[in-house]
């Protein structure tokens, strides 16, 4: 903004410079008009500056420790320059006035155009403040810098609403967090200082478990505090509450928790805000997005490189899509069937399960005969007949118009080493292709293990059920520890297995899936719909 620099261009103390930002200003430069906002440690002013509406930062200044915390918030002001951060445009850092100068941005913090306006963004706006969010939170990271006071009050809006975080009163080098934490919970117990001040109140609902822990923040304490904040965005209702309330009354004091059992229920009870709804026309892969970034182990929690990927390849797609003018709300689920598909690059974006080897190793968990005794069928087949079919087999597999190959099948000739009995079995996946590609595994497994004490026609049928049994036991085990997405929980799969023994040919099925006998060129159905077992 062409702003004299004055030489030497430093604080007071001589311990924060900088070559483009002046650091003192001669005090006919600015005027402080009038206050917009009183927060506990500073009083933020609407001002000019050489004639040009800025926002001024006056920190209240009464002890040491607090000049001594300006003089960190400009050394480190003076370093960062990112489109996604409040643009720091000068400072005056002698005494009597000790001040911050920034752009001023119009259109209020993200907490009050949420909850005093009740703006309500569209998907897309949601999207772009999120990755915008996410960049300049990586640049920080990519710094070595966390933030610690990532919440919709401190994300500043442009005219274009285009997002700026703000509020670095509380940010820290990755190598001072230890030895800050440890400062700030000894004593009593309690966090001291500003951070106390700025924290225990308003900001709680933000703060990563480990911090409600008492133990030490990692920059994936921002993560955490992102995620609870674009879910916020989202859903447009502030943490725990389902009140769309003045914003001053969303302190953690004016709800039904108090702050400790708050605190216990995010720690230990695992509560969470509640998730945004798919209804509102979001990509799935979004609501996956926040459940990582608020994971109770920061470990899980991906990184904001991994989230501005994964943002910019959503952005990116809805962009494609609006071009190629498709119906966005059925294109999603395509969108996220390829976001999952195309791992090269892509972070984890879900652990990718393999549900062959699953079906494999659970079916051979549950058996109990060393070795397989299905050859027990051939001393009670029927040999009256004297028919003896002669096989021949194959396959062909096509996905059709979807994406993605969804169905499964097995030939297992001579299964198990026995020259007259064989087996095949098609699965036609639903909702992706797990339940297609476990069973495919799990059901021959499960019927070896019947051929001792069961008939072919009840192994069979129970080598369905056990296999259907199996595959709901595991899905639901991966639901609750979160391991698949959303989206993914309810994979299904018709079914149907033929088993020759001999000269006898059993078929089963469960669905829709269609055997066809064919007799001088007629055709014998040889399996029933029954829509109520479909899984
Ligand atoms: N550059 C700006 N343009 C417009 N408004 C601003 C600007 N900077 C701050 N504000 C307003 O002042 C409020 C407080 O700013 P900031 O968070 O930086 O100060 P703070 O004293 O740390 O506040 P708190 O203690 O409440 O977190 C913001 O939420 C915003 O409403
Ligand atoms: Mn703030």
């Amino acid at each position: 903004m062409g702003l004299k620099v004055l030489e030497p261009n430093t604080c007071i103390r001589g311990c924060c410079s900088s070559q483009s930002i002046p650091l003192h200003l001669p005090p006919s430069s600015y005027t402080l008009l009038s206050p917009i906002a009183r927060g506990a440690e500073s009083v933020v002013y609407e001002a000019t500056l050489d004639g040009r509406k800025v926002a001024v930062k006056k920190p209240i200044l009464s002890t040491s420790e607090e000049l001594d915390n300006f003089h960190k918030e400009l050394q480190l002001l003076c370093k960062l320059d990112h489109p996604g951060l409040a643009k720091f445009v000068a400072a005056h850092a002698k005494p009597p006035n000790y001040m911050f100068f920034f752009e001023f941005y119009e259109s209020r913090n993200l907490a009050e155009k949420l909850h005093v306006e009740e703006w309500s963004p569209s998907v897309d706006q949601v999207l772009m403040i999120a990755a915008q969010l996410a960049k300049a939170l990586q640049y920080l990271h990519n710094r070595g810098i966390v933030h610690r006071d990532v919440k919709p009050a401190n994300v500043l809006l442009d005219r274009n609403l285009c997002p700026h975080l703000a509020d670095f009163g509380l940010a820290e080098y990755r190598e001072n967090l230890k030895e800050i934490s440890l400062k700030n919970w000894r004593s009593s117990g309690k966090p001291t200082g500003g951070f106390h001040k700025k924290n225990m109140v308003g900001t709680l609902i933000y703060m990563a478990p480990e911090i409600l822990k008492k133990e030490i923040h990692s920059e994936k304490s921002d993560v955490y505090s992102f995620g609870i904040s674009i879910n916020e965005l989202l859903t447009g209702v502030v943490p725990y509450t389902d009140l769309r309330a003045e914003a001053q009354a969303h302190t953690v004091l004016e709800m039904n928790y108090t702050e400790q059992q708050l605190t216990a229920a995010v720690v230990s009870g695992g509560l969470r805000p509640i998730l945004a709804s798919l209804e509102l026309g979001l990509p799935a892969c979004i609501l996956s997005l926040i459940q990582r970034c608020w994971d109770g182990n920061p470990h899980n929690r991906p990184s904001f490189s991994d989230i501005a990927l994964e943002l910019d390849l959503v952005l990116e797609h809805r962009k494609s899509l609006k071009e190629e003018d498709l119906c966005a709300g059925k294109s999603y689920v395509t969108y996220d069937d390829k976001l999952i598909n195309s791992g090269n690059n892509m972070h984890t974006y879900h652990e990718s399960i393999n549900w062959t080897a699953q079906g494999e190793h659970s079916s051979k968990k549950a058996s109990h005969a060393a070795e397989s005794d299905v050859k027990l069928w051939l001393e009670s087949a029927n040999d009256a007949l004297t028919y003896y079919p002669v096989l021949s087999w194959g396959s062909f597999a096509t996905c059709g118009r979807r994406e993605t190959m969804e169905d499964t099948h097995f030939l297992m000739p001579h299964m198990y080493n026995q020259k007259e009995i064989h087996m095949f079995g098609i699965f036609d996946g639903h909702r992706g292709s797990a339940a297609a590609e476990f069973s495919a595994r799990a059901l021959p497994g499960f019927l070896q293990n019947l051929g001792s004490t069961t008939r072919p026609t009840d192994a069979l049928l129970e080598a369905f059920i056990r296999t259907d049994v199996t595959f709901r036991n595991e899905l639901d085990s991966l639901r609750k520890s979160k391991r698949v997405v959303q989206k993914d929980w309810h994979p299904g799969c018709t079914a149907i297995a033929a088993l020759i023994v001999r000269n006898r040919l059993f078929v089963a099925n469960a669905g829709d899936c269609r055997a066809i006998l064919c007799r001088g060129g007629h055709p014998f159905a040889l399996s029933r719909v029954r829509q109520e077992f479909w899984l």
